[in-house]
């Protein structure tokens, strides 16, 4: 099984081409659900997501409903501020399941509705809110991954690798 993130109707075309990078990078299939603010030719996106677009397993859904059908059973962290759980209090560990994470648009984050119908799935990451007024998107999709992959042991993926022109050994 593996991990999902999961980008709740995405504005920025940079944030999504951001973390379809870390998608790339960590096995972690991405979930994209509609209606979406651009276009998956747009040059930022491609600008941002290099040439790792390809790389990504990628799932559109039509809906939030659409994409809650294909999760099913399985673990779904909602992340938000308004959570009152932080999200490294949660165990991720288990990589019999699928961890699916998903994320709110830029604008304004998760619909109301369903996280109030779903508090326990809720985790925060902690921050000042004197100083800002949110995290930026792609930052909180790779600080979520990389809590799942650290609990994980970072399932097939390398610790160390040696480089053509290693800057180090
Ligand atoms: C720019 S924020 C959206 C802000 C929006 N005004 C709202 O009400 O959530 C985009 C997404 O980043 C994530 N996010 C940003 N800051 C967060 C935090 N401190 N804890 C958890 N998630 C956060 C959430 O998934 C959020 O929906």
């Amino acid at each position: 099984m593996t991990n999902h993130i999961a980008l709740f109707e995405p504005q920025i075309p940079a944030n999504t081409g951001n973390i379809a990078r870390t998608c790339a990078g960590t096995n972690t299939q991405l979930h994209l659900i509609e209606p979406l603010g651009f276009k998956t030719d747009d040059k930022y996106l491609k600008r941002a997501g290099l040439d790792y677009w390809e790389a990504v397993s990628i799932h559109y859904h039509a809906n939030l409903e659409e994409f809650l059908a294909v999760v099913g059973n399985d673990p779904l962290y909602l992340i938000s501020k308004f959570a009152e759980k932080v999200y490294s209090d949660v165990d991720f560990t288990d990589t019999e399941k699928n961890h699916y994470f998903l994320f709110g648009k830029e604008t304004t984050g998760l619909p109301e509705e369903f996280m109030r119908a779903n508090p326990e799935k809720c985790l925060r990451i902690p921050m000042d809110d004197t100083h800002v007024r949110s995290l930026n998107l792609s930052n909180t999709a790779n600080i979520l991954i990389y809590e799942a992959l650290r609990q994980q042991d970072f399932p097939q993926l390398e610790k160390v690798h040696t480089y053509d022109n290693d800057k180090l050994k």
